[in-house]
Protein backbone atom coordinates (compact mmCIF):
# COMPACT_ATOMS: atom_id res chain seq x y z
CA UNK A 1 0.00 0.00 0.00
CA UNK A 2 1.20 2.79 -0.83
CA UNK A 3 1.63 5.46 2.26
CA UNK A 4 1.75 8.55 0.47
CA UNK A 5 -1.16 7.84 -1.08
CA UNK A 6 -3.35 7.50 1.61
CA UNK A 7 -2.39 10.80 3.35
CA UNK A 8 -3.27 12.46 0.26
CA UNK A 9 -6.49 10.80 0.29
CA UNK A 10 -6.99 11.64 3.94
CA UNK A 11 -5.89 15.30 3.61
CA UNK A 12 -8.05 15.61 0.99
CA UNK A 13 -10.99 14.60 3.30
CA UNK A 14 -10.27 16.53 6.16
CA UNK A 15 -9.06 19.58 3.97
CA UNK A 16 -10.30 19.84 0.93
CA UNK A 17 -9.36 23.71 0.23
CA UNK A 18 -5.86 22.54 0.95
CA UNK A 19 -5.32 20.35 -2.05
CA UNK A 20 -7.10 22.82 -4.36
CA UNK A 21 -4.54 25.89 -2.89
CA UNK A 22 -1.50 23.35 -3.97
CA UNK A 23 -2.53 23.46 -7.54
CA UNK A 24 -3.90 26.69 -8.36
CA UNK A 25 -3.07 29.32 -5.55
CA UNK A 26 -4.40 32.04 -7.65
CA UNK A 27 -7.65 31.02 -8.60
CA UNK A 28 -7.96 29.88 -4.73
CA UNK A 29 -8.10 33.20 -3.80
CA UNK A 30 -11.59 35.35 -4.25
CA UNK A 31 -14.70 34.83 -3.51
CA UNK A 32 -17.65 34.37 -6.40
CA UNK A 33 -20.69 35.21 -3.72
CA UNK A 34 -19.40 38.92 -3.00
CA UNK A 35 -18.03 42.09 -4.70
CA UNK A 36 -13.94 41.89 -4.21
CA UNK A 37 -13.26 44.97 -6.19
CA UNK A 38 -15.10 48.25 -6.46
CA UNK A 39 -16.04 50.10 -9.52
CA UNK A 40 -12.82 52.11 -9.35
CA UNK A 41 -10.38 49.26 -8.60
CA UNK A 42 -10.67 48.93 -4.85
CA UNK A 43 -10.38 45.95 -2.91
CA UNK A 44 -13.04 45.16 -0.87
CA UNK A 45 -11.51 42.59 1.98
CA UNK A 46 -13.19 39.42 2.38
CA UNK A 47 -12.55 36.21 4.43
CA UNK A 48 -10.41 34.06 1.47
CA UNK A 49 -9.04 37.31 -0.74
CA UNK A 50 -6.11 37.23 1.19
CA UNK A 51 -3.40 34.92 2.15
CA UNK A 52 -2.51 36.16 6.26
CA UNK A 53 0.70 34.55 5.81
CA UNK A 54 1.56 36.58 2.86
CA UNK A 55 0.51 39.93 3.47
CA UNK A 56 1.53 39.58 6.92
CA UNK A 57 5.35 38.49 5.73
CA UNK A 58 5.20 41.51 3.48
CA UNK A 59 4.45 43.94 6.48
CA UNK A 60 6.68 42.62 9.02
CA UNK A 61 9.79 43.77 6.67
CA UNK A 62 8.57 47.33 7.36
CA UNK A 63 8.12 48.86 11.21
CA UNK A 64 5.22 50.25 10.50
CA UNK A 65 2.55 51.83 13.81
CA UNK A 66 -0.89 51.61 13.19
CA UNK A 67 -2.48 54.54 15.85
CA UNK A 68 -5.58 53.46 16.86
CA UNK A 69 -8.03 56.48 18.23
CA UNK A 70 -10.64 55.26 20.73
CA UNK A 71 -13.34 57.49 22.15
CA UNK A 72 -15.00 56.55 25.92
CA UNK A 73 -16.94 59.16 27.92
CA UNK A 74 -19.55 58.92 30.48
CA UNK A 75 -20.78 55.83 30.58
CA UNK A 76 -19.63 54.30 27.78
CA UNK A 77 -16.29 53.68 29.39
CA UNK A 78 -17.97 50.25 30.77
CA UNK A 79 -17.37 49.16 27.11
CA UNK A 80 -13.52 50.29 27.18
CA UNK A 81 -11.80 46.47 29.26
CA UNK A 82 -13.26 44.23 26.65
CA UNK A 83 -12.83 46.47 24.15
CA UNK A 84 -8.81 46.41 24.83
CA UNK A 85 -8.49 42.84 25.79
CA UNK A 86 -10.19 42.05 22.58
CA UNK A 87 -8.50 44.37 20.77
CA UNK A 88 -5.07 42.59 21.97
CA UNK A 89 -5.83 39.29 21.46
CA UNK A 90 -7.36 39.70 17.39
CA UNK A 91 -6.07 43.22 16.26
CA UNK A 92 -2.52 43.65 14.50
CA UNK A 93 -1.36 41.01 16.56
CA UNK A 94 2.76 41.25 16.36
CA UNK A 95 2.34 44.94 14.76
CA UNK A 96 3.21 48.05 16.84
CA UNK A 97 -0.31 49.95 18.08
CA UNK A 98 -0.42 52.77 19.49
CA UNK A 99 -3.96 53.64 21.55
CA UNK A 100 -4.88 57.31 21.86
CA UNK A 101 -7.84 56.69 24.82
CA UNK A 102 -10.17 59.92 24.58
CA UNK A 103 -11.90 60.01 28.29
CA UNK A 104 -13.52 62.41 30.89
CA UNK A 105 -12.23 59.75 33.17
CA UNK A 106 -8.53 58.80 33.60
CA UNK A 107 -9.25 57.18 36.50
CA UNK A 108 -11.77 54.58 35.67
CA UNK A 109 -9.27 53.01 32.89
CA UNK A 110 -9.24 49.36 33.03
CA UNK A 111 -6.15 48.05 34.08
CA UNK A 112 -5.74 45.43 30.90
CA UNK A 113 -2.22 44.28 30.25
CA UNK A 114 -0.77 45.49 26.60
CA UNK A 115 1.43 42.88 24.33
CA UNK A 116 4.89 44.08 23.78
CA UNK A 117 5.27 47.29 21.22
CA UNK A 118 1.61 48.05 22.46
CA UNK A 119 1.28 51.34 23.68
CA UNK A 120 -1.18 53.49 25.32
CA UNK A 121 -1.75 57.27 25.86
CA UNK A 122 -4.66 58.79 27.74
CA UNK A 123 -6.33 62.12 26.44
CA UNK A 124 -8.30 63.79 29.32
CA UNK A 125 -11.19 65.70 27.20
CA UNK A 126 -14.68 67.13 28.82
CA UNK A 127 -17.79 64.93 28.62
CA UNK A 128 -20.68 66.82 26.61
CA UNK A 129 -24.48 66.41 27.33
CA UNK A 130 -25.84 65.41 23.67
CA UNK A 131 -24.43 61.61 22.60
CA UNK A 132 -24.38 63.01 19.19
CA UNK A 133 -21.63 65.95 19.76
CA UNK A 134 -19.48 63.54 21.50
CA UNK A 135 -19.83 61.17 18.57
CA UNK A 136 -19.82 64.07 15.98
CA UNK A 137 -16.50 65.81 18.08
CA UNK A 138 -14.72 63.06 17.59
CA UNK A 139 -13.82 64.71 13.94
CA UNK A 140 -12.23 67.11 15.62
CA UNK A 141 -10.46 65.87 18.06
CA UNK A 142 -8.66 63.38 15.51
CA UNK A 143 -7.87 66.36 12.96
CA UNK A 144 -5.77 67.71 15.53
CA UNK A 145 -4.18 64.80 17.31
CA UNK A 146 -3.13 63.83 13.77
CA UNK A 147 -1.71 67.67 13.00
CA UNK A 148 0.18 67.91 16.54
CA UNK A 149 1.01 64.61 17.51
CA UNK A 150 1.28 61.84 15.17
CA UNK A 151 3.54 62.67 12.19
CA UNK A 152 6.44 60.96 13.63
CA UNK A 153 4.66 58.99 15.80
CA UNK A 154 2.67 56.77 13.68
CA UNK A 155 2.42 55.16 9.92
CA UNK A 156 -1.05 54.55 9.65
CA UNK A 157 -4.45 55.30 11.80
CA UNK A 158 -7.81 53.44 12.48
CA UNK A 159 -10.77 55.30 14.74
CA UNK A 160 -13.27 52.64 16.22
CA UNK A 161 -15.81 52.87 18.37
CA UNK A 162 -15.73 51.78 21.82
CA UNK A 163 -19.00 50.05 22.36
CA UNK A 164 -17.73 46.88 20.01
CA UNK A 165 -15.39 43.69 20.28
CA UNK A 166 -12.77 41.55 18.44
CA UNK A 167 -13.71 38.20 17.44
CA UNK A 168 -11.09 37.46 14.88
CA UNK A 169 -7.91 38.76 13.21
CA UNK A 170 -7.95 42.30 12.37
CA UNK A 171 -4.66 42.78 10.12
CA UNK A 172 -2.43 44.34 8.23
CA UNK A 173 -4.61 43.29 5.29
CA UNK A 174 -6.68 46.19 6.40
CA UNK A 175 -3.83 48.60 5.53
CA UNK A 176 -4.22 51.35 3.07
CA UNK A 177 -4.28 55.11 1.79
CA UNK A 178 -7.90 56.02 2.86
CA UNK A 179 -10.17 53.52 4.21
CA UNK A 180 -13.53 52.71 4.32
CA UNK A 181 -15.88 50.19 6.55
CA UNK A 182 -19.00 49.22 4.90
CA UNK A 183 -22.17 49.56 6.89
CA UNK A 184 -23.11 46.39 8.21
CA UNK A 185 -27.26 47.19 7.78
CA UNK A 186 -26.31 48.00 4.19
CA UNK A 187 -23.66 45.92 2.66
CA UNK A 188 -26.50 44.01 0.55
CA UNK A 189 -29.38 46.56 0.11
CA UNK A 190 -29.85 48.61 -3.02
CA UNK A 191 -28.80 52.37 -3.11
CA UNK A 192 -31.50 53.78 -2.83
CA UNK A 193 -32.26 52.93 0.80
CA UNK A 194 -28.55 54.03 1.85
CA UNK A 195 -29.61 56.66 4.40
CA UNK A 196 -27.73 59.62 3.06
CA UNK A 197 -28.23 63.24 4.08
CA UNK A 198 -31.03 64.30 1.88
CA UNK A 199 -32.05 67.82 2.73
CA UNK A 200 -29.32 70.04 0.14
CA UNK A 201 -29.08 72.81 3.11
CA UNK A 202 -26.58 70.07 4.47
CA UNK A 203 -22.89 69.97 3.59
CA UNK A 204 -23.37 66.14 3.73
CA UNK A 205 -26.48 66.10 0.98
CA UNK A 206 -26.02 63.14 -1.35
CA UNK A 207 -28.72 63.52 -3.82
CA UNK A 208 -30.77 60.55 -4.94
CA UNK A 209 -29.31 58.45 -7.40
CA UNK A 210 -25.62 59.36 -6.39
CA UNK A 211 -23.33 57.36 -3.78
CA UNK A 212 -21.43 54.00 -4.67
CA UNK A 213 -21.85 52.45 -0.73
CA UNK A 214 -22.79 53.46 2.94
CA UNK A 215 -20.11 53.65 5.08
CA UNK A 216 -19.96 53.16 8.93
CA UNK A 217 -18.23 56.10 10.75
CA UNK A 218 -17.55 53.25 13.64
CA UNK A 219 -14.79 52.37 11.79
CA UNK A 220 -12.36 54.10 9.12
CA UNK A 221 -8.54 54.65 8.43
CA UNK A 222 -5.83 55.04 6.54
CA UNK A 223 -2.13 56.95 6.17
CA UNK A 224 -1.95 60.19 8.14
CA UNK A 225 -2.35 62.47 5.85
CA UNK A 226 -6.02 60.87 4.31
CA UNK A 227 -7.08 60.34 7.20
CA UNK A 228 -6.08 64.17 8.44
CA UNK A 229 -8.13 65.43 5.09
CA UNK A 230 -10.81 63.49 5.83
CA UNK A 231 -11.46 64.77 9.58
CA UNK A 232 -10.33 68.32 8.75
CA UNK A 233 -12.67 68.68 5.52
CA UNK A 234 -16.01 66.67 8.04
CA UNK A 235 -14.80 69.25 10.74
CA UNK A 236 -15.45 71.69 8.69
CA UNK A 237 -18.82 70.84 6.72
CA UNK A 238 -20.26 69.84 10.89
CA UNK A 239 -19.09 73.60 11.58
CA UNK A 240 -20.87 74.80 8.98
CA UNK A 241 -24.10 72.82 9.71
CA UNK A 242 -24.23 73.98 12.56
CA UNK A 243 -23.56 77.57 11.51
CA UNK A 244 -26.63 77.00 9.48
CA UNK A 245 -28.33 75.17 12.37
CA UNK A 246 -29.01 71.96 10.89
CA UNK A 247 -27.79 68.50 11.86
CA UNK A 248 -27.34 65.84 9.22
CA UNK A 249 -29.59 62.89 10.00
CA UNK A 250 -26.86 60.54 11.00
CA UNK A 251 -24.56 62.90 11.97
CA UNK A 252 -20.43 62.79 11.12
CA UNK A 253 -21.53 59.67 9.65
CA UNK A 254 -23.45 61.48 7.15
CA UNK A 255 -20.48 63.91 6.82
CA UNK A 256 -18.07 60.87 5.84
CA UNK A 257 -20.28 59.33 3.73
CA UNK A 258 -20.31 62.48 1.72
CA UNK A 259 -16.47 62.43 2.38
CA UNK A 260 -15.97 59.22 0.41
CA UNK A 261 -18.32 60.12 -2.27
CA UNK A 262 -16.28 62.67 -3.89
CA UNK A 263 -12.81 61.34 -2.02
CA UNK A 264 -12.94 57.51 -2.85
CA UNK A 265 -11.38 55.04 -0.33
CA UNK A 266 -8.12 53.40 -1.59
CA UNK A 267 -9.47 50.17 0.06
CA UNK A 268 -12.79 49.15 1.79
CA UNK A 269 -13.63 46.39 4.40
CA UNK A 270 -16.43 44.47 4.15
CA UNK A 271 -18.75 44.22 7.30
CA UNK A 272 -16.31 41.31 8.70
CA UNK A 273 -14.92 44.58 10.06
CA UNK A 274 -17.79 45.94 12.12
CA UNK A 275 -20.58 43.74 12.36
CA UNK A 276 -24.15 44.52 13.98
CA UNK A 277 -24.05 41.60 16.74
CA UNK A 278 -22.32 38.88 17.04
CA UNK A 279 -25.00 36.92 17.43
CA UNK A 280 -26.58 37.32 13.63
CA UNK A 281 -25.39 35.58 11.17
CA UNK A 282 -25.38 36.81 7.17
CA UNK A 283 -23.94 34.32 4.58
CA UNK A 284 -21.12 36.34 2.62
CA UNK A 285 -19.96 36.90 6.44
CA UNK A 286 -18.00 34.02 6.84
CA UNK A 287 -16.02 35.36 9.78
CA UNK A 288 -17.12 38.31 12.06
CA UNK A 289 -13.68 40.10 13.17
CA UNK A 290 -14.91 43.42 15.01
CA UNK A 291 -18.78 43.71 16.23
CA UNK A 292 -20.71 45.82 17.98
CA UNK A 293 -22.24 45.05 21.43
CA UNK A 294 -25.76 45.41 22.25
CA UNK A 295 -26.44 48.12 24.11
CA UNK A 296 -29.23 50.33 25.68
CA UNK A 297 -29.13 53.26 24.25
CA UNK A 298 -31.28 54.89 27.05
CA UNK A 299 -29.32 53.90 29.64
CA UNK A 300 -25.92 54.55 28.77
CA UNK A 301 -26.34 57.65 26.80
CA UNK A 302 -26.52 61.33 28.06
CA UNK A 303 -29.66 61.79 26.03
CA UNK A 304 -32.26 60.55 23.95
C1 LIG B 1 -22.71 51.19 13.43
C2 LIG B 1 -22.53 52.62 13.23
O1 LIG B 1 -22.52 53.05 12.12
N1 LIG B 1 -22.39 53.42 14.33
C3 LIG B 1 -22.52 54.86 14.21
C4 LIG B 1 -23.89 55.24 14.69
O2 LIG B 1 -24.41 54.84 15.95
P1 LIG B 1 -23.87 54.19 17.31
O3 LIG B 1 -25.07 53.71 18.04
O4 LIG B 1 -22.85 53.16 17.07
O5 LIG B 1 -23.21 55.44 18.07
P2 LIG B 1 -22.57 55.36 19.51
O6 LIG B 1 -23.61 55.49 20.54
O7 LIG B 1 -21.70 54.16 19.60
O8 LIG B 1 -21.64 56.67 19.53
C5 LIG B 1 -20.45 56.71 18.77
C6 LIG B 1 -19.21 56.71 19.68
O9 LIG B 1 -19.12 57.94 20.41
C7 LIG B 1 -18.55 57.71 21.70
N2 LIG B 1 -19.52 58.05 22.76
C8 LIG B 1 -20.83 58.26 22.48
C9 LIG B 1 -21.73 58.64 23.48
C10 LIG B 1 -21.27 58.75 24.82
O10 LIG B 1 -22.01 59.05 25.76
N3 LIG B 1 -19.95 58.48 25.06
C11 LIG B 1 -19.06 58.13 24.08
O11 LIG B 1 -17.89 57.92 24.37
C12 LIG B 1 -18.15 56.22 21.75
O12 LIG B 1 -16.82 56.07 21.31
C13 LIG B 1 -19.13 55.61 20.75
O13 LIG B 1 -18.67 54.36 20.28
O14 LIG B 1 -24.07 56.64 14.52
C14 LIG B 1 -23.16 57.47 15.19
C15 LIG B 1 -23.47 58.91 14.83
O15 LIG B 1 -24.75 59.07 14.39
C16 LIG B 1 -21.73 57.16 14.78
O16 LIG B 1 -21.54 57.51 13.44
C17 LIG B 1 -21.48 55.69 15.00
O17 LIG B 1 -20.19 55.38 14.60
MN1 LIG C 1 -21.23 52.52 18.30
Amino acid sequence: MCSAKILKCRDYHVFPHRLIYWGFTSIWFGRTDVASVTPWLAPIVWEGTFDATVIDSIYKQQNITVATTVFALGKYIRFLKDFLESAEEHYFVGFQVHYYLFTDQPEAIPNVKLGQKRYLTVKKVPSLNRWQDISMGRMEMLEKLIENELAKEADYIFCLDVDAKFYGRWGVESLGRLVGVIHPWFFDLPRFIFTYERRPESQAYIPAGQGDYYYTAAAFGGSLKDVHHLTKTCREHLNTDAANSIEAIWHEESHLNKYFLYNKPSKLLSPEYLWRDISMGAGQVKIVRFSHVTKNNAEVRPNL
